[in-house]
């Protein structure tokens, strides 16, 4: 499985990468992922799921760097992370989805975040998908946004 580790040190907060893709509708994304299940590859479309501080709806961000991406897209899971990822507007409403240390890294170490954002969701039909992070409070499966399923 590949991964991505830094060269160099990166203090906490320091901007790593976009997370750069195809942005999709739920409907594509769904048909995607679908079809990808099917034919036992990866998955490399991440939901960003923002609560709006007005009311209780929320603004959803799907992208997929499968086709056109870039490196961030090599960033494994991890129930420890040591990256976090974080919604940005530049003059359009659309955010770009941006990827910075959540703490201190060292060089050498492999960068990662947590897919679901800490809110893991355990749902009978992924819980075979197994998480291979390694940390100490790894919860032993992988975590999915269930709102494309
Ligand atoms: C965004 S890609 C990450 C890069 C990918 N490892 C690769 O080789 O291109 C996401 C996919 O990597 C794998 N993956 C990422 N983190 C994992 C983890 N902690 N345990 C098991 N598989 C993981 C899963 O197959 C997941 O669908």
């Amino acid at each position: 499985m590949v991964g991505l580790l830094t060269t160099g040190n990166i203090p906490k907060g320091g901007f790593i990468c976009e997370y750069a893709g195809e942005i999709l509708t739920r409907n594509e994304a769904s048909r995607r992922i679908n079809l990808n299940e099917q034919n036992l590859g990866m998955n490399y479309i991440l939901v960003m799921n923002e609560q709006r501080e007005e009311g209780n709806s929320t603004n959803i961000t799907i992208i997929d760097p499968s086709k056109k991406g870039n490196i961030g897209r090599y960033l494994n899971h991890s129930c420890d992370p040591n990256c976090e990822i974080r919604s940005v507007r530049v003059d359009c409403p659309i955010p770009k989805i941006a990827i910075f240390a959540k703490r201190d890294i060292s060089a050498g170490e492999e960068l990662c975040f947590h897919y679901n954002g800490g809110q893991i969701e355990k749902q009978p039909k992924f819980e075979g998908k197994t998480c291979l992070c390694g940390a100490v409070n790894c919860a032993g499966f992988m975590p999915f946004n269930n709102l494309l399923f």
